[in-house]
C-alpha cells in the first residue's frame, strides 16, 4: 500500500467546504507509520540538520518519531499558552483559522541546523510561523519536510519562493 493510501479524507471538518486529511489513520498502522518514517529518513538523505523542530500536535508525533530513529534531538513549536519558560510567539493564519505558535528562547543556538517537521503543509502559515520561531534565535533553516503537502494551498511553493529546501512524502491535488 501507498503511503497516501493509508490517509482518509473527512469532507466538512472542522468547516464547512474542508477536506480534512486525516493523518491518525496512518499513524494508527504500524505498516503506515514505519513506511512513513523510512519514507521520511530516505527522503532527508543528503540534507544536513542538528535538530528537529517539531509543530504542535500532528508535527510533533512525526518529529518526535523522526528524532529517535536518527539519534537527534526535538524541540516543540507549541501552541499558545503551554511553555512554562519565557517564549517568543508568532501569531499566524491557517487553511480554517488562527493561532499562535510559541517556542521557548534559547531553544536553538546561533547557527544551527534546524530541520522543521509537520504532518501536513496547506497554506504554509503554521510552517512560515515556525520559520519565524527558529530565524528569530539566529538559526539555519536545513529544511522543511510535511508527510502530506496540500499545493493547490500553495504553501510548498510559498516556501520554495523564500529559498527554503520543501520536502513532502505525497500530495492531494483538489486541496
Ligand atoms: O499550512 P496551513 O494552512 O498553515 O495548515 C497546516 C497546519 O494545520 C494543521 O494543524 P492544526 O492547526 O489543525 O493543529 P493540530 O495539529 O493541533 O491538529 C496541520 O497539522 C498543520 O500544522
Ligand atoms: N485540509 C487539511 N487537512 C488536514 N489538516 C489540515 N491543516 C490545514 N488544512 C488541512
Amino acid at each position: 500500500m501507498a503511503l497516501k493510501d493509508y490517509i482518509r479524507t473527512i469532507p466538512d471538518f472542522p468547516k464547512p467546504g474542508i477536506l480534512f486529511r486525516d493523518v491518525t489513520s496512518l499513524f494508527a498502522d504500524a505498516a503506515g507509520f514505519e513506511l512513513m518514517l523510512d519514507s521520511m529518513v530516505n527522503a532527508l538523505s543528503g540534507i544536513r540538520f542538528d535538530v528537529i523542530a517539531g509543530i504542535d500536535a500532528r508535527g510533533f508525533i512525526v518529529g518526535a518519531a523522526l528524532a529517535g530513529r536518527l539519534q537527534k534531538g526535538f524541540v516543540p513549536l507549541r501552541k499558545e499558552g503551554k511553555l512554562p519558560g519565557s517564549v517568543i510567539r508568532v501569531a499566524y493564519r491557517l487553511e480554517y483559522g488562527e493561532a499562535v505558535l510559541e517556542v521557548h528562547t534559547g531553544s536553538f543556538k546561533k547557527g544551527m541546523r534546524v530541520l522543521l517537521i509537520d504532518d501536513l503543509i496547506a497554506t504554509g502559515g503554521t510552517a512560515e510561523a515556525g520559520v519565524q520561531l527558529i530565524k528569530a534565535q539566529s538559526a539555519d533553516i536545513a529544511a522543511c519536510a510535511f508527510v502530506v503537502d496540500l499545493p493547490d494551498l500553495g504553501g510548498s511553493a510559498r516556501l520554495q519562493e523564500a529559498g527554503h529546501t520543501v520536502i513532502s512524502l505525497c500530495s492531494f491535488e483538489g486541496a
